[in-house]
C-alpha cells in the first residue's frame, strides 16, 4: 500500500525551477534513495513533502490524506519526520532531554537502546561527536511512520558508516524511509528503490539492480563507481 504519493510537484524560487513536475509513489515499509547532482532539487523535495515549503503546484498525499499545504509542525505530528543536513540537536540539553522534546508516543527507551544512546543519555548536546548528534537526530525523526533522512552519512568516518547502516537497517524493519544520499554505494546497499532527480525532474526510478543494468544511468549518474 502506498504511504506517500507525490504528483506533479512544482516549486520555484524566483526564476530558479527547483522541482519540475515530480511524480512518484512510496510503498509502506520500503527504503527509497534519492540521488542526483548538487542543485537537483532533493532537499526542496523533502521541504515540500514535510510542508516546510508549500509547492507552487501538484499534490502530496500521506496515508491517503492530502498534506500538500499542511505546515511541517503538523505533518510531523501526522507521522512525517525528517533529519536535516545541519544536525538539529539542542547544545545545552542532554541527549535524554533532547529526545523528550520530540513528544514520543511510544517508549523512547527502546529507540534510545536501538541507537545506542542509553550510555550517553546525560551527555549535553555540545559535548556530542557528530556521529552521536546524528543518532540523536535520527531518534528525533524516528517517531514518524515516514522518515526523510537528509545525508545522514556525510562526515562519518569509515568505522561509523557501517554502524550507521546497521542503525538504518534496524529502523527500516519498522518504518518507511526515504533518504538523500551522495554516496551511491551506500544508497544502493540500503534502498529497495532508487530515484534519480536532476534539474528538478525524476529521470529514472527502479531497483538498484535495474539502475546498474541501465547503461545510460550508469554513465550519467553512477559513473565508474564499482558497487
Ligand atoms: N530557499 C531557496 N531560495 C532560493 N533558491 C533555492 C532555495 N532552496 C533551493 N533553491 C535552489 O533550488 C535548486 C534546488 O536546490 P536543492 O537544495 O533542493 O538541491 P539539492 O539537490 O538538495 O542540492 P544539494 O545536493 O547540493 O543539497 C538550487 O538551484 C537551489 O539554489
Amino acid at each position: 500500500m502506498a504511504i506517500l504519493e507525490v504528483t506533479e510537484l512544482n516549486r520555484s524560487f524566483g526564476g530558479i525551477v527547483a522541482l519540475d513536475g515530480v511524480t512518484f509513489t512510496l510503498e509502506r515499509g520500503t527504503t527509497n534513495a534519492i540521488i542526483g547532482p548538487n542543485g537537483a532539487g532533493k532537499t526542496t523535495l523533502f521541504n515540500c513533502i514535510t510542508g516546510y515549503h508549500i509547492p507552487d503546484g501538484g499534490t502530496v498525499e500521506f496515508d491517503g490524506e492530502d498534506i500538500t499545504t499542511v505546515p511541517d509542525y503538523k505533518t510531523a505530528r501526522q507521522g512525517v519526520r525528517r533529519t536535516f543536513q545541519e544536525v538539529d540537536v539542542f547544545d545545552e540539553l542532554t541527549v535524554a532531554e533532547n529526545i523528550s522534546l520530540a513528544s514520543f508516543e511510544s517508549d523512547p527507551e527502546e529507540l534510545m537502546e536501538l541507537l545506542d544512546l542509553i550510555e550517553i543519555h546525560d551527555k549535553e548536546g555540545s559535548e556530542l561527536t557528530l556521529f552521536e548528534r546524528k543518532r540523536v537526530s535520527l531518534a528525533l525523526a524516528s517517531e514518524g511512520d515516514l522518515l526523510l533522512l537528509d545525508e545522514v552519512f556525510s562526515g562519518l568516518n569509515p568505522t561509523e558508516k557501517p554502524e550507521m547502516i546497521d542503525y538504518i537497517d534496524a529502523l527500516a524493519e519498522r518504518k518507511t524511509i526515504m533518504l538523500i544520499e551522495h554516496d551511491i554505494e551506500t544508497a544502493f546497499n540500503l534502498a529497495d528503490t532508487v530515484t534519480v532527480l536532476a534539474q528538478g525532474q525524476v529521470m529514472h526510478t527502479g531497483t538498484p539492480e535495474e539502475m546498474l543494468e541501465d547503461e545510460q544511468v550508469r554513465e550519467e549518474y553512477i559513473g565508474e563507481m564499482a558497487i
